[in-house]
């Protein structure tokens, strides 16, 4: 296998004080594989997503390391071709369906337009290619869906329309940002299935961000775990949930709502593990600076 996005010792800072946001990230997603990116609130997840992107706030200064996409480095390369590299192979799912949807435009005209810039669809071409799509992530009569607003649509429903956007292009990187965090309990089952048909159909690599635990055992083959912007454990799904390293992880998975077990009662991470993620952090950045 080979990686699709590599994220080689990416350090970042906040413009205003110079606080560590990213401290030495790296991580490396395989071509057609889901990579989860786990923490806490605070953790870096979304500026390591936005950096890949392309789309950090000025308030975040990349001060250190590479990301690689298909052997380009995003950081580095010039404004124009990283716009063209980006639209092209990368799609964001966004946490909120509703908010990343237009609410003045038809449905339709919303899909039909990355089909129209990206793949160079004519009017009527995209217009039959947005309504396979949305047939094909399970939405009834997509004929009368792509006539509507997003208001007229369910969460669960709107979510499926990203969804379709996103894959609509073919991207080679799929970035989910908690794409499920604003949906019940069922319909979150729901999108996570689609999400993981879609993606094993098309071999598509994606970055899952999250801060649920739970998510990542039913969809990720790979997980990086951030505290303050430091990776405190990396590996396989399955070395994460059967085998972990660092108390962290264990801390948080004994945190996690049990799927299989709902009535296991929940254990809040103990402050001295805190700490002694706090104590690591510090240390390492009395070794970056001393
Ligand atoms: N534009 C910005 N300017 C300065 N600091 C920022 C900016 N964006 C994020 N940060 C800081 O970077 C750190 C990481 O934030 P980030 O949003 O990446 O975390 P997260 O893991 O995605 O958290 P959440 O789950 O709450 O979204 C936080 O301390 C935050 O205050």
């Amino acid at each position: 296998m080979s990686a699709l996005l590599s994220i080689e010792n990416l350090s970042a800072v906040s413009r205003r004080d110079g606080k560590p946001i990213l401290r030495d990230v790296s991580l490396q997603v395989e071509s057609g594989t889901i990579h989860g990116l786990v923490g806490e609130s605070g953790a870096g997840k979304s500026t390591i997503s936005k950096i890949v992107l392309g789309i950090v706030s000025g308030g975040v200064v990349v001060t250190a390391g590479r990301v690689m996409l298909d052997g380009k480095d995003l950081v580095q390369i010039p404004e124009r071709d990283k716009r063209i590299l980006i639209g092209s192979q990368l799609a964001l799912i966004p946490q909120d369906p509703l908010t990343a949807l237009n609410p003045g435009r038809h449905i339709g005209d919303q899909l039909t337009d990355s089909l129209r810039m990206w793949k160079g669809f004519n009017r009527k071409a995209a217009w039959a290619r947005a309504l396979e799509l949305l047939d094909h992530v399970a939405i009834r009569d997509p004929a009368r869906v792509m006539d509507q607003f997003p208001h007229h649509l369910s969460g669960g429903m709107r979510q499926r329309v990203l969804i379709a956007a996103a894959f609509a292009i073919e991207p080679k990187l799929l970035i989910a940002d908690e794409p499920t965090t604003a949906l019940d309990a069922t319909v979150q089952k729901q999108v996570l299935q689609l999400l993981k048909r879609l993606q094993a159909e098309h071999g598509t690599s994606v970055v899952f961000v999250t801060h649920d635990l739970g998510v990542v055992a039913q969809i990720c083959d790979d997980v990086t775990l951030l505290f303050q912007g430091k990776v405190m454990e990396q590996g396989t799904a399955a070395t994460i949930f059967n085998a972990p390293r660092h108390a962290y992880t264990r801390a948080l998975l004994a945190a996690s709502p049990r799927y299989d077990n709902p009535a296991a009662g929940l254990n809040p991470i103990d402050d001295a593990v805190i700490a002694a993620c706090y104590a690591q952090i510090q240390q390492f950045d009395g070794v970056q600076h001393g």
